[in-house]
């Protein structure tokens, strides 16, 4: 059976004289947690909005497991929960009283997922507490629970720690780690800084100006961004036993292109160079590289905002 929950291929939407997606090819397999990144207007919740049936593409396709006509989309999308922009909360009633109102207003039979899903959430001690009194992370909280009522495949969520403190990031963090790790729930979600996710997503995957401009895992992420020496030299072979032997280390990479990563001696690139030069080695290029997520990010967007 396939792994592929959602695809898109060349999917298009434009308002007006805005190109809001271009082209689109995406896909999102089972059981990993994607972070979707771009900058304001980038095009994450419109791309979530198609996704979701909320709004409809000029052109291009989509498809949820594997099925793409109207008919069946609407069916897939059963099998989706969302949280698309501020959570439809009732700002009188409790936490339990909103879910209950959810309950009856889709139509879910099981009274017994309210507390299920409050747990889920770390909300079930919230008794008489109205949500008007809750902090925006219990209530960002309370809309993930709203949408795991009838128990999804797949979460979709568009910037549930938008405006959150640290502390409730690191709440939602360990949410959606919970969800997807204890109950295979696939996710989808989104922020325009990628630290935040950092730690969340095993995957990751970039926009901006309605463009996918890269996808990557949290593996290569971490090795574009580690800092480290780059080390250009002729000899590369004789380069890495010299700096194995001398510097007592064993952390090199030879990358593809030839060049040379140390992740050791950070602080002291003149014994590197030393050390190179006593072993006549003729060297090319002595860098201390590695971005930050932000800079990282930055680079890939052009550093702008689109706002
Ligand atoms: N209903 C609409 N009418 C006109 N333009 C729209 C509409 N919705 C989105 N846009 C435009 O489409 C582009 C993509 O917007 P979108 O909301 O998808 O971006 P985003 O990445 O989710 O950004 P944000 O984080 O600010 O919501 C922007 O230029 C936005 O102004």
């Amino acid at each position: 059976m396939s792994s592929v929950i959602l695809e898109t291929q060349a999917l298009t939407k434009t308002y007006k004289r805005t190109i809001a997606l271009d082209h689109i090819d995406l896909k999102i397999e089972k059981g990993k947690i994607y972070g979707f990144i771009g900058q304001n207007g980038a095009g994450k919740t419109t791309l979530l909005r198609l996704v979701t049936g909320l709004s409809f593409p000029d052109s291009g396709t989509l498809s949820l497991w594997g099925k793409s006509s109207d008919s069946q989309l609407q069916e897939q999308r059963k099998r989706i929960g969302c949280m698309i922009e501020t959570p439809a909360l009732f700002p009188s009633l409790t936490a339990r009283q909103n879910l209950e109102v959810q309950r009856i207003q889709r139509g879910i039979p099981d009274k017994a997922i309210i507390e299920h899903c409050l747990n889920l959430v770390g909300l079930k001690e919230t008794g008489k507490k109205r949500v008007r009194n809750f902090s925006l992370g219990m209530r960002q909280r309370l809309g993930i629970a709203a949408a795991l009522l009838h128990m999804p495949e797949f979460l979709i969520l568009d910037e549930p720690v938008n405006g959150l403190d640290p502390a409730g990031i690191v709440e939602i963090r360990n949410l959606l780690k919970a969800l997807n790790k204890e109950y295979g729930i696939t996710i989808l979600v989104s922020s325009h800084i990628l630290e935040e996710l950092y730690q969340t997503a095993s995957e990751f995957i970039l926009i901006d100006n309605g463009k996918i401009i890269e996808e990557l895992s949290d593996r290569e992420l971490n090795e574009r961004c580690r800092r480290h020496i780059a080390i250009r030299t002729k000899d590369t072979e004789k380069a890495l036993l010299v700096l194995e032997d001398r510097l007592d280390t064993e952390q090199l990479q030879l990358m593809p292109d030839g060049t040379i990563r140390l992740y050791d001696c950070l602080d002291d690139l003149e014994k590197v160079a030393a050390v190179l030069s006593d072993a006549h080695l003729l060297v090319t290029g002595l860098t201390l590289s590695g971005d930050t997520l932000e800079d990282y990010f930055l680079s890939k967007v052009g550093g702008k905002s689109h706002d």
